[in-house]
């Protein structure tokens, strides 16, 4: 884990959560069909290409996809968008909170009913728009009610999607005393566009990345962390857990 200071470190007063792949396990559900689909061209679903595609609006991620593996005179983005809904829309649905990495019985869910329990204002930025919001939150209403409002990638002031910083801008604003300086706002993020979009806001940014992903995309990142429970709030001047867990 490495802890490298920045300027807002210790100061933190609003905390900015991804969605997919730091809440929900939701990458693999991506990953599974983007597998199925390439398999249909004789050609495999690597991390490089995964890395490029997460946390990003789908139309951008799809336009990756179809230009980096070489198929896009077979099939267009919008095409890929349309074969890949079909499956996801069964997928969704079942979309579980993040397993913890160290296996242990708490889950992302500990840190924010402690943040939300302590009047921290918590937010999410998510590259996801509203309908595939919808179905992989359906589980998870009471969780997710206790974030202050949800960013999502067809937000209107969401322009650009990671790494661009318009979501986490907008996430900014819409705090009830925002916007907020970003030197006090902490993002948690998986991707690696994700983690770039944080710092182009200005922003700290807290990576919990995937173990596959390559280790040179933990560069940007203010800090690192295998797990969310390795997370000292304190560090960061919020209030620390209770427990000893
Ligand atoms: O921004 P997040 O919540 O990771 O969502 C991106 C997701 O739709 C694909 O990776
Ligand atoms: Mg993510």
């Amino acid at each position: 884990m490495s802890t490298p200071a920045t300027a807002g470190r210790g100061s933190i007063t609003h905390v900015i959560f991804d969605m997919d792949g730091l809440l929900l396990d939701t990458e693999k559900f991506y990953t599974e069909v983007q597998e199925i689909i390439l398999a249909r061209f004789n050609k495999t679903f690597d991390w490089s290409l995964k890395a490029k595609m997460m946390g990003r609006k789908a139309i951008e991620a799809a336009r990756i996809f179809v230009d980096e593996s070489g198929i896009s005179d077979s099939l267009s983005a919008e095409d890929f968008l349309v074969e890949r809904e079909a499956m996801l829309q069964e997928l969704f649905p079942t979309s579980e909170l993040m397993p913890d990495r160290k296996a242990l019985p708490l889950r992302a869910s500990r840190l924010i009913k402690h943040l939300h329990a302590k009047n921290i204002p918590i937010c999410i930025a998510t590259g996801t728009h509203t309908r595939h919001f919808d179905l992989k939150t359906q589980r998870h209403k009471e969780l997710f009610s206790l974030m202050h409002h949800v960013v999502r990638g067809d937000d209107p002031e969401v322009k650009q999607g990671k790494p661009a910083p318009d979501g986490f801008l907008a996430a900014s604003r819409r705090f009830k005393d925002g916007p907020v300086d970003p030197q006090k706002v902490l993002v948690f993020e998986d991707a690696p566009s994700g983690v770039l979009a944080a710092k182009n806001a200005g922003m700290n940014v807290v990576m919990v990345p995937d173990p596959r992903l390559d280790i040179s995309h933990q560069d940007v990142a203010d800090q690192i962390m295998t797990s969310l429970l390795d997370f000292k709030p304190e560090e960061w001047g919020l209030p620390p857990f209770e427990d000893s867990n």
